[in-house]
């Protein structure tokens, strides 16, 4: 297919179509919580190409689902035609947001957060990278590459004579105590260090230093950034006398009302390392019908009217349980990871599934491991060996006796593959990729054996 460029000439030099107000595609979306501005004046603001930014602190080594958000608003401006920045906080993870944080935050070493820096730069570029190649190829809108930064390119070199100068002078600190992020802190019995007390006033520095390098005026960020946030469209106002923006999006939260975040466990990371394409998938699958509209408004680019038509698909009494679910997990799979991670999870899954006769792979066994429980043999005390003798020894069945009874019942499988023989022994050819063989008992009590 050609390029939009060629396309462009061939259907006789026509100028790129007008992308939609990124204004209104937030809105409907659930992606604005706060703004600066009233909604016509912000989509007024974004009538033309201008240039946006959401900054990330490299305080662990992947993003996670909650900034997912911020990474899809940010690609949101880039697919209507703006200019976006993801901005690395290589200096402010040195200080540490007090935002939504009811105590101090550990100290990162330099080396720590070198790690977190390369690892969070390759979570941005494989969602924002991706966005912007299919929509290159979908649609003749001029999208733009983004920029990634690290803020400690400028603040790093700053002295702190320089800081109190030319930042802390124009701070009132009635106005930073009278923080969100500061208030709650202040309240409790430990209060805040000086350290963190500051943060607001460097997240502040960078939006006029970007605003001064490359015209940045909009910056966007979860609802818990709101005091960052305006305090750099304070700073600017007052030491440039220049008027920026700013919008905030609610939190994502999980089922009990908390905040998806690094921090809290279980975090639903992006890095395929820290947690795999299949769970991932596994994870969103498991949206409660509740909450899988607005995750698939927030979390993906599916036009709205699709949405609004499983919406009501939904409540209709031919509706199959979880196929909403199936399609978020789907797209948001294909956001993170990629087409070929979806299939790979779609295969697992299947595979996975109780009473499954999918041809299983080493990918999907390797997948679905840390589903079902599963036990380690020697080459040699698994090839020739009678299944009954594996059942008991991996602790699927306690005696031999049931393990025979099940195999005559019909109940006993070896590789999604009914065993109909209880003599049956289990062969070279049996371990998937040479090492791995799953047996089950009944439909979903499944062990997977493993060559040590
Ligand atoms: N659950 C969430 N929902 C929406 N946005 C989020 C969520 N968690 C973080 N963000 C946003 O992602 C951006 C980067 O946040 P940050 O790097 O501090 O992550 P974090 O998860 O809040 O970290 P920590 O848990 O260490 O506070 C911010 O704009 C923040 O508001
Ligand atoms: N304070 C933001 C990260 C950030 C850092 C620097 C900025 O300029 C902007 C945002 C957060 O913790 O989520």
């Amino acid at each position: 297919r050609p390029s939009p460029a060629v396309r462009r000439l061939v259907c006789c030099a026509q100028p790129p179509s007008k992308p939609p107000n990124v204004v209104d595609v937030l809105r409907t979306r659930g992606l604005i919580q706060d703004s600066t501005a009233a909604t016509e004046q912000l989509r007024q603001l974004c009538d033309r190409p201008l240039t946006v930014y959401t900054g990330f602190d490299p305080t662990a080594d992947s993003l996670h689902l909650g900034n997912l958000l911020a990474i899809l608003a940010l690609a949101w401006f880039q697919r209507c035609g703006h200019r976006v920045i993801a901005l690395l906080g290589g200096a402010t993870a040195k200080v540490g947001d007090p935002s939504g944080k009811s105590a101090e935050r550990p100290v990162l070493s330099d080396q720590a957060i070198a790690r977190n820096l390369t690892a969070i730069e390759a979570n941005l570029r494989q969602v924002l990278d991706r966005s912007a190649d299919d929509m290159r190829r979908s649609s003749d809108v001029d999208v733009q590459p983004f920029v990634v930064l690290n803020n400690h390119d400028w603040i790093g070199q700053m002295s702190f004579l320089h800081f109190l100068r030319d930042v802390g002078k124009h701070a009132r600190v009635n106005t930073m105590i009278a923080k969100d992020s500061v208030k709650t802190r202040l309240a409790s019995d430990d209060g805040i260090s000086f350290t963190e007390f500051t943060y607001q006033l460097l997240q502040a520095y960078d939006f006029v230093h970007l605003s001064d390098t490359l015209d940045c005026t909009l910056q966007l960020g979860g609802s818990d950034q709101w005091g960052n946030i305006t305090a750099g469209t304070e700073l600017a106002r007052k030491i440039r006398s220049r008027t920026l923006h700013g919008i905030t999006f609610p939190l994502l939260t999980t089922a009990d009302g908390k905040k998806f975040g690094k921090s809290e466990s279980g975090a639903v990371w992006l890095a395929s390392d820290k947690l795999s394409p299949y769970q991932f998938y596994q994870y969103l699958f498991r949206t409660s019908d509740d909450d899988v509209i607005p995750f698939m408004k927030r979390l993906t680019f599916m036009p709205l009217h699709e949405i609004e038509r499983i919406e009501t698909e939904m409540k209709s009494d031919a509706y199959q349980p979880n196929t909403a679910q199936k399609r978020l997990a789907e797209e948001v799979t294909r956001i993170v990871h990629g087409q070929q991670a979806v299939d790979a999870a779609l295969a697992a899954t299947a595979a996975a599934a109780p009473g499954s006769k999918a041809v299983l792979s080493v990918d999907a066994l390797e997948a679905i491991a840390s589903d079902m429980p599963s036990a380690s043999f020697g080459k040699e005390e698994l090839v020739g060996v009678g299944v009954v003798d594996l059942m008991v020894k991996g602790g699927l069945q306690k005696s031999k006796g049931e393990a025979r009874r099940l195999i005559r019942n019909g109940g006993g499988y070896l590789n999604n593959v009914k065993i109909t023989d209880e003599r049956a022994v289990l062969a070279n050819d049996d371990l998937v990729g040479g090492r791995l063989a799953l047996l089950a008992a009944g439909k979903k009590n499944k062990l997977l054996v493993r060559v040590k």
